[in-house]
């Protein structure tokens, strides 16, 4: 049942509406200022309030207005006993649900406090679609920056095509969205996209999982399984992680790709199959190639078209444009207005290192918006934006700079510093998270495969 909030300092009308509202079985929270009122907002689910318009030290209108910045989706009901046209009209256009005259008219309470649980509970509703619906849709790749433009005009003249393409570039650099787009542009976007995460599925099952298997073929094999071939059939097959894919697998997606046909593990039907391949990694295949874990004719027919996506901190201009729109998309989420993001603020997000890249920047965004205040700035950032930035060698760090107490001059190139900061970066989280890898594979937003990877190329241990 839903709950209502009375503000009113006199006490028989709280008591006289609890009486009513609570026999028509609703939960009743009172109080007797406004304060106090808003206090139980931020701490109660309350569905809706009835407020008296004038109190003393914070009249009605105060309230309504404080309330509706935190939380706009919960009706008020004004309540004044010196009812005018002007209040009305002054509750109205502050966003009030509706105005009720004292003496209060029982069946008008009832049926006003009836239509305006109503109304929140559809556009609760509504909220909850539209975020469904809104993060079904792939989202816009945003960036203005030539690279970013040069990857959208890539994907207008090649996802039409049947060309393969391989997509590389850092992790949370936007390689997914760049692959849903080329579905989504192609003439296959009716029939699915079909994703497989080559990292995350142990080598001994990734032949099963692409191919499908026969009941029976090998001992958990207890049903027939049709594999991500099959399924993305008509569609696109998103090989993500490729470069992270067993030899064997390799071969067996190579024959694929070579013949339009697989067969299904324990069978021996050949089954053709009609499907676009786009695979992606963050991995340098010329050099896994020379390393001998990738084949050089699975490379050749994966990268007929090659799209590199530029980390983040190659393309610091797009950060104000990105940073907003996520601040807006966040803040529609969590149903809140949306924080202005300062001048200052951005200029101090431009300088950070941003080894998560773009997926990083999102997350930070979310972060700012949950522990600032009223808009974010550039003191924000620097105290939340990226929790791990502590103090080097007791140099602590100074307004719009960003030091780390590293010899620059130590670094040979640019990737050498980025790797060693994306090094500190995990080994500073294994240790908060007291090297739990899942969860600090969760901390970082990556899968935990991944992370594995990651702790043997820098070498990480465990003290
Ligand atoms: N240009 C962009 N504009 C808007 N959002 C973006 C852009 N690029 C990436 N994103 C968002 O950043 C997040 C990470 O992107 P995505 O998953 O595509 O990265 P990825 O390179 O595939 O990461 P990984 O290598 O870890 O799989 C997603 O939420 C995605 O929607």
């Amino acid at each position: 049942m839903s709950t209502i909030l009375i503000i009113d300092d006199e006490r028989a009308i709280r008591s006289s509406l609890r009486d009513i509202l609570e026999y028509e079985d609703y939960t009743i929270l009172d109080v007797d200022n406004g304060r106090d009122g808003l206090e139980i907002l931020k701490k109660e689910k309350v569905n809706l309030v009835l407020c008296d318009i004038k109190m003393n030290n914070m009249d009605g209108m105060e309230v309504l207005s404080e309330a509706h910045q935190s939380s706009p989706d919960i009706p008020f009901i004004m309540i004044s006993g010196h009812g005018t046209i002007e209040t009305a009209v002054e509750a109205a256009k502050k966003g009030a649900f509706d105005f009720l005259e004292k003496p209060l008219d029982l069946n008008r309470l009832l049926i006003t406090v009836r239509n305006a649980l109503d109304k929140s509970s559809l556009v609760t509703e509504t909220k909850v679609l539209k975020r469904k619906v809104s993060s079904s849709k792939t989202k816009d790749i945003l960036g203005e920056s030539g690279a970013i433009k040069r990857i959208k005009e890539t994907i207008d003249r090649v996802a039409p095509t049947e060309a393969r393409v391989l997509i590389t570039g850092a992790n949370g650099s936007g390689k997914e969205l760049v692959a849903r787009w080329l579905h989504e542009k192609s003439n296959r976007s009716q029939a699915p996209l079909i994703e497989v995460n080559c990292a995350a599925i142990p080598s001994e099952l990734i032949e099963s999982e692409l191919f499908g298997h026969e009941k029976g073929s090998f001992t958990s094999a207890i049903k027939q399984r049709i594999g991500k071939f099959e399924q993305a059939s008509g569609g696109t097959l998103f090989l993500d992680e490729i470069g992270d894919m067993s030899l064997s697998a390799q071969a067996k997606v190579l024959r694929a790709l070579q013949e339009h046909k697989i067969t299904r593990v324990g069978g021996d039907k050949e089954i053709d199959v009609n499907v676009r391949v786009v695979a992606a990694t963050n991995k340098d295949l010329l050099k896994e190639i020379e390393d001998g874990n990738f084949r050089m004719d699975l490379y050749h027919r994966l990268s007929v078209i090659l799209i590199h996506v530029p980390a983040l901190i190659d393309r610091v201009d797009d950060i104000p444009l990105l940073s907003t729109n996520f601040c807006e998309e966040i803040c529609m989420e969590y149903g809140i207005p949306v924080k202005e993001i300062t001048n200052a603020a951005m200029r101090e997000l431009s300088h950070l290192p941003w080894t998560g890249n773009i997926r990083e920047l999102r997350n930070m965004i979310e972060r700012l918006i949950i522990l600032s205040d009223k808009s974010i700035t550039d003191k924000d950032v620097v105290a939340f934006a990226n929790p791990s930035r502590e103090p080097v060698n007791g140099i602590a760090q100074e307004k719009g700079t960003v030091n780390y107490g590293l010899d620059m001059d130590s670094f040979d190139s640019f990737q050498d510093y980025k790797d060693h900061a994306e090094k500190e970066f995990i080994k500073y989280k294994l240790e908060k998270n007291n090297w739990n890898v899942s969860k600090t594979a969760d901390d970082l937003d990556i899968q935990r495969s991944h992370l594995y990877s990651k702790i043997e190329k820098f070498g990480l241990k465990r003290d």
